[in-house]
């Protein structure tokens, strides 16, 4: 038998003598190969079981969780669980201490009585906090739930699973505490007030996964009334990875990206913040397709030029970024010869690079690949360290060239494991935040 997959059962059985027992048999009688058993819980007449098999496909685990169903006796199957169910079983984060409480004397000084005296310096300078808090190291993640990847609108609490997610990699590469902060409300009024009474805690907000078009106010206003870096990264994240990704490419077939005409399909969050960083960057031709009439607007007023139809736009462009969030949206009729495409939606592409490569683009990418993860931990960091009050577009300029400098000739950008891009990007944000508070 070939085993292919391994998938966690997790099951509830009633504490009777043999039941378990029951259980391993069907799945042994089933050609199920057992591994670990974890107890995950012990109640007063169940226990949950967490059991380890392997499975040669999908359908042999659905014969064998319905072989085990069948069994009733009060046994229940809780949950079938893969790698990334797993991986998210409790929860990807934890605020942990970074001092031990071992003795008295420790519990003295990090909590009362030792504490006071840092309440009263803080209160009488400020300032102090900085030094003496984690708040210069803490970013909120801030999402209403209105646009969760391109889910769309399911909600914060469905979306706290991408926050979390946020926070792992601030954590991890550029050691940021990132802290999700979920809003039942979408109403820019409320948001902003919101974040205003919150805001004293963090170093910094991160806009996530914010829908348009209230993204746009919402991101403004906070921007104008705090003093902290405020960041919406659908937006801006987006923009600085797309912008990298598009110079990488250009640099690699010889093309001059001003002169280039670029077709921007979904002008929500991501698609005019794209829209309005390439033509700052000097591109002027710009086209954009939405079906949403202010989208439209909002390109018009920026300087871009609408095209109604996709296919249009595809035949007009060099180079052609996708974010509407809708799966298989260009067909691969519509490739031109050597274009240019990043099809960036997640979870899943407007065209999948492959299909794109075979109808002839030169280059091709998806949002796995071309991801705003390569952007706003190394922004953050520098804003950070900078101290920098908010996030510039020279700062998000000098991110997209680090991005570019770190890229390997013939990559479109660089690995996202590759540490070197979010050291070179902090760098680089720092520098010119640090120039900007000069001036
Ligand atoms: N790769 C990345 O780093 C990255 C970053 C941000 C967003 N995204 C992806 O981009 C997508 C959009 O995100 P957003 O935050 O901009 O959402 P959004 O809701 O603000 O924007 C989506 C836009 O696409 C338009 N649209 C939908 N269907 C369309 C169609 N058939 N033709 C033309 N336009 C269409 C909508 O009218 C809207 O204006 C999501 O899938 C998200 O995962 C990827
Ligand atoms: O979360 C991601 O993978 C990127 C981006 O922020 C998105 O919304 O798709
Ligand atoms: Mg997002």
């Amino acid at each position: 038998m070939e085993y292919s997959i391994l998938r966690n059962l997790i099951i509830e059985i009633p504490q009777m003598p043999g039941n378990f027992a029951k259980v391993a048999s069907v799945i042994g009688a089933e050609g199920g190969d057992i591994g670990d058993i974890e107890t995950l819980k012990i109640g007063t007449h169940t226990t949950v079981r967490d059991i380890s098999v392997q499975f040669e496909n999908k359908e042999h685990v659905e014969r064998v969780v319905d072989k085990i169903r069948a069994l009733g006796d009060g046994i229940v199957v809780h949950a079938i669980s893969d790698d990334v169910m797993k991986a998210h079983e409790g929860g990807k984060i934890h605020m942990s201490s970074r001092r031990p409480v071992r003795s008295l004397g420790d519990l003295r000084r990090v909590y009362t009585p030792g504490v006071a005296n840092i309440c009263e310096i803080i209160h009488q300078d400020p300032e102090q906090a900085d030094y003496f808090t984690s708040i210069g190291n803490t970013v909120a993640i801030v999402t209403d739930g209105t646009a969760i990847l391109g889910l769309g609108n399911i909600g914060p609490v469905a979306g706290m699973p991408v926050m979390e997610g946020k926070a792992v990699l601030f954590d991890q590469f550029v050691g940021i505490s990132g802290v999700p902060i979920l809003l039942d409300t979408s109403d820019p009024d409320e948001v902003v007030e919101t974040v205003k009474h919150i805001h004293q805690a963090y170093g910094g907000i991160l806009l996530e996964d914010i829908g348009s078009p209230h993204c746009f106010e919402i991101e403004e206003r906070l921007k104008k009334e705090l003093d902290i870096p405020v960041m919406h990264d659908d937006q801006h994240g987006t923009a600085v990875v797309t912008l990298a990704a598009i110079l990488s490419a250009c640099r690699t077939a010889g093309v001059d990206l001003g002169k280039a005409k670029v077709g921007q399909i979904g002008l929500g969050a991501a698609g005019l913040a794209i829209c309005k960083m390439l033509m700052e960057y000097g591109v002027e031709e710009m086209y954009g397709s939405d079906l949403n009439a202010a989208a439209k607007d909002r390109l018009r007023e920026s300087g871009g030029t609408v095209i109604e139809s996709i296919n249009e736009l595809m035949e007009k462009s060099d180079i052609v970024v996708a974010t509407t969030g809708v799966q298989g949206l260009i067909k691969k009729e519509m490739v031109r010869e050597g274009q240019i495409i990043l099809a960036l939606s997640n979870p899943n592409p407007e065209i999948a690079p492959d299909d794109a490569l075979e109808a002839g683009a030169a280059f091709a990418a998806d949002g796995r690949l071309v991801n705003n993860v390569l952007g706003f931990p190394g922004i953050f960091r520098g804003a950070l360290n900078a101290r920098a009050k908010a996030i510039t577009y020279p700062m998000l300029l000098a991110a997209a060239e680090a991005i570019v400098d770190s890229t390997k000739p013939g990559d479109l950008v660089p690995h996202p494991l590759d540490p070197n891009v979010h050291v070179n990007v902090t760098e680089a944000v720092e520098r010119v935040a640090g120039d900007g508070q000069l001036d």
